[in-house]
């Protein structure tokens, strides 16, 4: 695709998205030029995912519009998607380089050409991700952590614009957090493709992001992360006492309940599992 000149590499207007009959969030403008690091975050059923969805074309908005490079509809190559996770089941005897292959030319009928070319692209990616020594391994005889950066190399392989990430760090022990949010990153700053990154704990991208959106109950917000993750902008999007809290660094979000108790809020999970939905709950304060 011919990108229009000086196009966002990702811009929505006015967005809103309903599924179900509910309103998931609503009037979005948001503009992510090449190199944009933009965090996602909020609770359970906030609509995050489905915003990656919207972006990839797959759930309609209910008003505005999206572009990417300019364009109303981009998918192809320009766009790399690591989705949040499914694991392969342990009969699944694909092996890893051959999914990573398929993010080069999978939307192509009939078998790909096995060049030399192909082969340094494939190796590449995968160790980008840390996944070399997997690579003839079938996926179902990997580990949740290790399936989850054979799926990131694949999002890769195609060189996208546009790196849509939904969660990509589940699964995986804080190490492999690290290098992975770093190998999305370099691509990144090599590549000057935006990302767009979904999570529940903001910590292991705090240095590295330019922008949060966050979805809340009560609409969004967004902005650089010193002006969204703050106890009065998330107090209000959530109607309820909000304490935003920097221990050594990490930021801990944290809902007073009035009766001694407190709710953990998803910019900071203690796993990397999900919380308990809408908010994950914590021992008294
Ligand atoms: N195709 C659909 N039809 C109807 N409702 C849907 C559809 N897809 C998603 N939903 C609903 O939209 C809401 C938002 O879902 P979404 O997966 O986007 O939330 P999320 O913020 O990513 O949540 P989580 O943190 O749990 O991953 C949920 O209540 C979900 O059940």
């Amino acid at each position: 695709m011919i990108p229009a000149a000086d196009a966002p590499t990702l811009e929505l207007r006015d967005a809103s998205l309903a599924l179900g009959g509910r309103e998931l969030w609503s009037d979005l403008d948001l503009q992510l030029r090449a190199g944009a690091f933009l965090a996602v975050l909020g609770p359970n059923g906030a609509g995050k995912s489905s915003l990656i969805r919207a972006i990839l074309g797959e759930v309609r908005l209910r008003a505005g519009s999206i572009r990417i490079l300019g364009a109303a509809r981009s998918v192809g190559t320009d766009v790399g998607y690591i989705p949040q996770q499914r694991l392969f089941d342990r009969g699944v005897g694909l092996r890893a380089r051959d999914l990573v292959g398929f993010g080069l030319d999978g939307h192509r009928l009939g078998l790909p050409v096995p060049t030399r070319e192909r082969r340094g692209r494939i190796d590449e990616a995968l160790a980008r991700t840390g996944a070399e020594s997997f690579a003839d391994a079938p996926m179902g005889s990997l580990s949740g952590g290790e399936q989850q950066r054979v799926r990131i190399a694949q999002a890769l392989i195609s060189r996208p614009r546009l790196l849509l990430c939904d969660e990509p760090l589940l699964s995986l022990d804080p190490g492999h957090q690290v290098a992975v949010t770093e190998a999305i990153d370099d691509y990144r700053r090599e590549t000057g493709a935006a990302v767009v990154f979904v999570t529940h704990d903001v910590n292991p991208i705090l240095d590295r992001i330019d922008q949060v959106l966050y979805l809340g109950p009560r609409g969004h917000r967004l902005g650089v992360p010193r002006d969204v993750l703050t106890t009065d902008v998330l107090s209000d999007l959530y109607d309820v006492h909000v304490d935003v809290l920097d221990v050594h660094g990490r930021i801990i979000v944290v809902a007073g309940t009035g009766d001694g108790d407190h709710l953990v809020l998803p910019a900071h999970s203690e796993s990397t599992e999900h919380p308990a939905s809408p908010v994950g709950r914590q021992g008294t304060a």
